[in-house]
């Protein structure tokens, strides 16, 4: 972080009034955490060939994936000389968690073909497989004597999974599973790192046997040799090519010609097949998802990253950055200091925080909801799979729309690769997408609430505590502008949305629609419902939770963050007008009073902007940034970037003397 800071910075930190490094501390949980964090990143930083010389945005497809793969691998083996914390973590369970954290960023803005082997693979062993195979598989994972891959989506199917086509027949004589892929839709198309760099995978693959058909089950497939890595007989393997971010990942296709494993390799924690074909269901069939509703808790952690370094990149160039002159012979301001600028960059804060505090809440159900599990009790299942969804999908809208906003608050320059958000935005979309498509998840959720408001509506009341407020009778009280005032204003807006969707629902059944074709009909009122229970979840557990820290704070620190918070309540309030108006008793009066509260709120945080920044604690690798840097040298990078372009290394391309001048001279 050495080198001359660029004043403008420079008099921005002198201006914060609360102390980052105590900041630092709390979003890293914990002083010691924050030294740990910052000595790995400075021990696997130093690390020879790890950082790029070419930016690797002047690669070649090819050679950014054999690139990724290389700094993958050495990004490793440092995270096992470096990374000793481990005393009871295990080597495969740290170099996860550092992937997570942002200190991978630095190796590669894009991110891994190892990241499925790290996450899906790894976690589907662990969870799916008995003992016996979680323990065998699970070893050599651990160890990279196996690479692998989760495969469920098709070139046909993703959302639909019971619609996947991939086949996995028990043959009772051989004792063997037969996987086949029975038409081009049936191939698997998408899994990370499948490829190239896979040689196992787990496969979802429809389960048959004596012809019947039991459902989705999880496989373990070898693909390709361990000593040649050539695809395996009947295995039909490869890339799917580029994409908008994810380029470095390897994500394959994969195809089977009647391809046979031992029985024992069908995942056999949940469901199983005995020697003699008999099947034994799984005691709940959904427990065959679980890795998805693993997955959809650790994307939340990771978008709301990408979103604390777009937002740390665009404070920074906004303190730096000069543009226009609004008062006459005064000097042109920071671009910060415009009241618009704070509008888009200051609710990218607070939705940083808001997301860092509501993973965290979600990561403690998963695991008590996990344990319970265990032992053999679903009933929060259901909770957590609807949790799962609602925080997924709007963390990932939330986190991608405002890194977009990021990009776009950095002018032309934040449309430069060199910038970094342009993947940022790359890799954070791709969450709208993987692992449950948004809508379809809110649909998910709606499903949920539409069979709550139902059974409320007949008379049971014992809901799980996320609806609870759905019960409420009472009538709505005056508009209160508190933070718990506009909280229960958002559960009158969540609650008169299921209503009216179910009304809506109802009415289409009425007038002679399929159950079907009524949801159908109803489906933009119910995802917005959907929409509305989550940003319930979100309000109330941001404020909980930092209300449940606020003591431990120092009054500065905690002044600031209240302000961060009472801003997301009111941005998300004046966006919501409209449904507010309709399910509450706000008034324009309201309205103009949380619009003066808003643009004080703003001029109250301006001063801290950077230091909150700061406080996220990106080294410059991280962040990768020509706009960002910690000493705000944007321009002089912009150049030294711009100098680094292949094209850059001569005078004059060869294509002026074979195209340019032909063709001026009438020659070409
Ligand atoms: C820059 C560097 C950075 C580096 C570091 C990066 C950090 C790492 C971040 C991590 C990233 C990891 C990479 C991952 C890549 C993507 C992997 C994938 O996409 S893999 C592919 C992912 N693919 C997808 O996600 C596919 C999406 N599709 C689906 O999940 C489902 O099929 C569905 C949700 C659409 C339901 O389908 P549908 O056919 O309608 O329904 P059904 O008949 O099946 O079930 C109905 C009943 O079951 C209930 N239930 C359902 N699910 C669950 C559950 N999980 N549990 C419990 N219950 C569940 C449901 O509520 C309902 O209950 P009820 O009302 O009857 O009581
Ligand atoms: C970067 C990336 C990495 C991925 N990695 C993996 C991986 O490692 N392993 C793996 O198995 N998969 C992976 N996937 C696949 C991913 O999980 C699927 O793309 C995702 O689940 C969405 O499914 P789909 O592509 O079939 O979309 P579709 O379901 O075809 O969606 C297309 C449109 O149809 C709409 N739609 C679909 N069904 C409904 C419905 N019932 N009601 C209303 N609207 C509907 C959707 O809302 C969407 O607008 C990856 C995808 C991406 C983009």
């Amino acid at each position: 972080m050495a080198g001359k800071v660029n004043q403008d910075l420079l008099n921005e930190r002198a201006k914060c009034n609360f102390d980052v490094e105590e900041l630092t501390n709390l979003l890293d949980d914990g002083a010691e955490q924050t030294k740990k964090r910052r000595t790995l990143e400075q021990n696997v930083l130093s690390i020879k060939g790890l950082l790029d010389d070419v930016p690797e945005e002047y690669l070649s497809h090819k050679e950014k994936y054999e690139n990724g793969l290389r700094k993958t691998l050495l990004f490793c083996k440092a995270l096992q000389t470096y990374d000793k914390e481990s005393a009871n973590k295990s080597f495969q369970e740290n170099i996860r968690l550092n992937f997570r954290n942002s200190l991978w960023s630095a190796v590669t803005k894009d991110t891994s073909p190892l990241l499925l082997h790290l996450e899906m693979f790894m976690i589907s062993i662990l969870e799916q497989g008995t003992e016996e195979q979680s323990k065998y598989w699970g070893k050599k994972a651990a160890n990279f004597e196996i690479i692998g891959t989760y495969a469920q989506t098709e070139l046909g199917h993703g959302t639909f999974i019971r619609g996947l086509e991939t086949r996995a027949t028990y043959d009772v004589d051989t004792e063997e599973f037969v996987l086949h892929s029975p038409t081009i839709t049936a191939y698997k198309w998408w899994p990370g790192g499948m490829g190239h760099t896979a040689n196992h995978c787990v496969v979802m693959a429809q389960l048959y046997i004596k012809g019947k058909n039991y459902g989705l089950q999880p496989f373990m497939v070898q693909i390709r040799d361990l000593e040649t890595h050539m695809p395996l007989p009947g295995v039909k393997v490869g890339e799917i090519g580029p994409k908008l971010g994810f380029n470095t990942v390897n994500n394959g296709f994969l195809g089977f010609d009647n391809v046979r494993i031992p029985r024992e390799w069908m995942l056999m924690k949940n469901a199983q097949v005995l020697k003699d074909g008999t099947y034994k269901a799984s005691p709940n069939s959904k427990l065959a998802y679980g890795a998805m509703v693993y997955v959809r808790v650790v994307i939340i952690n990771s978008v709301f990253k990408y979103l604390s370094r777009a937002v740390t990149i665009a404070v920074r160039y906004s303190a730096v950055r000069r543009q226009s002159q609004p008062k006459p012979n005064a000097p042109e301001p920071q671009i910060m200091d415009y009241v618009t600028q704070q509008h888009k960059l200051l609710i990218a804060i607070s939705t940083s925080h808001a997301y860092h505090f509501t993973v965290r809440w979600l990561w403690d159900l998963y695991i008590k909801t996990n344990k319970e599990l265990k032992r053999g009790e679903f009933k929060n299942l259901p909770e957590l799979h609807i949790l799962a969804c609602s925080m997924k999908v709007i963390s990932s809208a939330d986190c991608t729309a405002l890194i977009e906003k990021c990009r776009l608050a950095c002018g032309g320059h934040g449309y430069m690769l060199s910038s970094s958000l342009p993947l940022l935005y790359g890799v954070s979309t791709a969450t709208v997408t993987y692992e449950g498509e948004n809508t379809v998840l809110l649909l998910q959720v709606a499903r949920s609430l539409v069979k709550t408001w139902e059974q409320i509506s007949k008379g049971h009341i014992t809901v799980s505590p996320s609806v609870v407020y759905l019960c409420n009778r009472t009538p709505v009280p005056k508009w209160d502008n508190s933070l718990e005032g506009i909280l229960q204003s958002f559960k009158r807006v969540a609650k008169g949305k299921v209503s009216t969707s179910v009304s809506s629902l109802d009415q289409y059944r009425k007038s002679g629609l399929s159950p079907e074709d009524a949801w159908n009909k109803a489906s933009v009122q119910l995802i917005a419902a959907a929409e509305a229970h989550a940003r319930v979840i979100v309000l109330s557990v941001y404020k909980d939770e930092l209300e449940r820290k606020s003591s431990t704070l120092s009054y500065p620190l905690g002044t600031v963050l209240l302000q961060l918070l009472e801003l997301y309540y009111i941005y998300w309030t004046l966006e919501k007008t409209g449904d507010l108006l309709l399910h509450t008793r706000l008034s324009e009066k309201d309205v103009r009073d949380l619009q003066y509260r808003y643009e004080e709120l703003l001029e109250k945080i301006r001063p801290n902007a950077v230091g909150l920044v700061d406080a996220f604690d990106y080294r410059d690798e991280i962040l990768s940034s020509t706009l960002g840097a910690y000493d705000g040298r944007a321009y002089e990078r912009l150049m030294e970037e711009a100098l680094k372009s292949p094209l850059n290394a001569e005078p004059v391309n060869e294509s002026f003397e074979k195209y340019l001048k032909p063709f001026m001279r009438g020659k070409l």
